[in-house]
């Protein structure tokens, strides 16, 4: 029998890039001028268990879930079929390739192991007869800019890298293109499982939830309608309530906002209203996950290892017990408790609780900084692999600085809940 004529199209690849507004990979596919396919695998590498903790929490997960759910309806105004699998990648493509003849492949280039390791298995599936196109979409400066400015030496302290980037390099600006309206909208399966967010859950600092619309209301309203931008030097330390920070990462994170989309708005609201250190925080902060991002093209797995970016050689201790009190808020240090109560309760831990938590895990505890950072990625409604590591490997003293980082604990609990209150919110008494 004759196989059925299958429709041709261009497949896109959705992975931390949870988006449409400026999408690199949006652009490519209708520049393909095919009809557009849509996926995303919820692959389980990203849902083992390392050192006992599962990759992907359940707050994570949700955020994941509605961003999905909202992705798919934001596509389906243009009858763009959107395919999500709870399954390999491979798999998924697999699948797809039973409905459609793929052409062209669009995705976003990512340089850590596991999503390397799926890459290289997504296009053997694919064949070598299918285009492939490479995007990058996760940047404020272009991997490109970086290499020509650094000539492909990577500095190793983040002011060597601030102080030249902030001087010499442009942000591109956001990508400008329309989304074809399909006639033909063919059914995709759309598995993803279950979400019980109990509302309980929801600390009052991270009470959001996931989607581009969210995050642009969230965008709106910190910059625009509260104007609390204009305070952020002096209000980000804060450990309570949702204005103190901008609340953008969990957005950054899974690429439901794009980092150009946040600078350009930032950009217009210091042209309208406003231009001080406090705008200039908010820049210098995200130069901070830049550097990271950009730190791990360079350093590759080194990011995950004991020695870290140093190479140093260092000993790795894992007592059982002593990492469960931590978990659990069950240590000396109240302070410590309360930010690990609170990660453990909401998803959420300020700036300020990670260093001191992580900074109290590797050197008053002194266990191996990569369970900590295992548990901060099961937890944190945030996570992101460059930020993460990056921020513990800095900490112990192995990434990029080479001295550790070590906190006085008592002394940030007196300076930044100087009553209190935080520790009374989180323990119980
Ligand atoms: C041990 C440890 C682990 C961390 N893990 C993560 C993580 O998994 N994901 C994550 O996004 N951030 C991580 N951070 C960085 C930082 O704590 C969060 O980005 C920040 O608390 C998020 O809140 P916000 O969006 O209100 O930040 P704001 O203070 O409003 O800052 C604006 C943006 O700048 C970026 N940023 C701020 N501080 C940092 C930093 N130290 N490193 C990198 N980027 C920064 C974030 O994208 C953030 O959204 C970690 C920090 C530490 C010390």
């Amino acid at each position: 029998m004759q196989e059925k004529q299958k429709q041709e199209c261009t497949l896109i690849w959705f992975r931390n890039d949870l988006r449409v507004r400026d999408n690199k990979l949006l652009k490519e596919a209708i520049a393909t001028k095919r009809y557009l396919v849509a996926f995303y695998a919820f692959d389980p590498v990203f849902f083992k268990r390392q050192y006992s903790f599962e990759r992907t929490g359940k707050f994570r997960l949700c955020f994941l879930i509605e961003t999905l759910k909202e992705l798919k309806e934001n596509l389906a105004k243009y009858n763009i079929p959107f395919y999500v699998g709870l399954k390999k990648t491979e798999t998924v493509v697999r699948e797809i390739q039973n409905d459609f003849l793929i052409t062209t492949l669009v995705y976003q280039e990512d340089e850590t192991s596991d999503e390397k390791d799926i890459e290289k298995r997504v296009r053997k599936v694919v064949g070598s007869k299918v285009k492939k196109i490479r995007v990058t979409n996760q940047y404020l400066y272009e991997p490109h800019q970086i290499d020509t400015l650094f000539n492909k030496k990577y500095p190793l302290s983040f002011s060597s890298f601030r102080n030249k980037v902030e001087k010499k390099l442009d942000v591109d600006t956001e990508l400008n293109y329309h989304l074809p309206y399909q006639d033909i909208y063919s059914q995709a399966f759309f598995e993803i499982p279950n979400c019980s967010r109990a509302e309980k859950f929801l600390g009052n600092s991270f009470p959001f939830k996931g989607g581009e619309k969210q995050a642009s209301v969230r965008l709106k309203s910190y910059f625009f309608e509260t104007k609390k931008v204009i305070d952020y030097k002096k209000t980000r330390n804060n450990l309570l309530g949702i204005n103190c920070s901008t609340k953008f990462s969990p957005w950054l994170s899974n690429g439901s906002i794009s980092v150009k989309t946040i600078y350009k708005e930032l950009k217009r609201f210091e042209d309208e209203y406003e231009a001080n250190s406090s705008t200039y925080w908010v820049y210098f902060e995200l130069l901070w996950r830049e550097f990271f991002k950009h730190a791990v093209r360079y350093h590759k797995n080194n990011f995950f290892k004991l020695g870290g970016i140093q190479k140093k050689t260092i000993l790795s201790i894992h007592d059982n017990k002593v990492i469960k009190n931590w978990v659990l808020g069950n240590t000396t240090s109240d302070f410590v408790n309360a930010n690990m109560i609170e990660l453990r309760k909401t998803g959420w831990m300020s700036n300020r609780g990670r260093q001191n938590v992580a900074s109290y895990f590797v050197h008053n505890l002194q266990q191996d900084w990569r369970i900590g950072a295992a548990y901060f990625e099961s937890l944190l409604v945030d996570y992101d692999p460059h930020s993460n590591y990056g921020n513990w490997m800095y900490i112990a003293g192995v990434g990029n600085s080479s001295e550790s980082k070590k906190f006085d604990i008592e002394w940030q609990a007196n300076t930044y809940d100087k009553y209190g209150e935080f520790r009374a919110k989180w323990i119980d008494k």
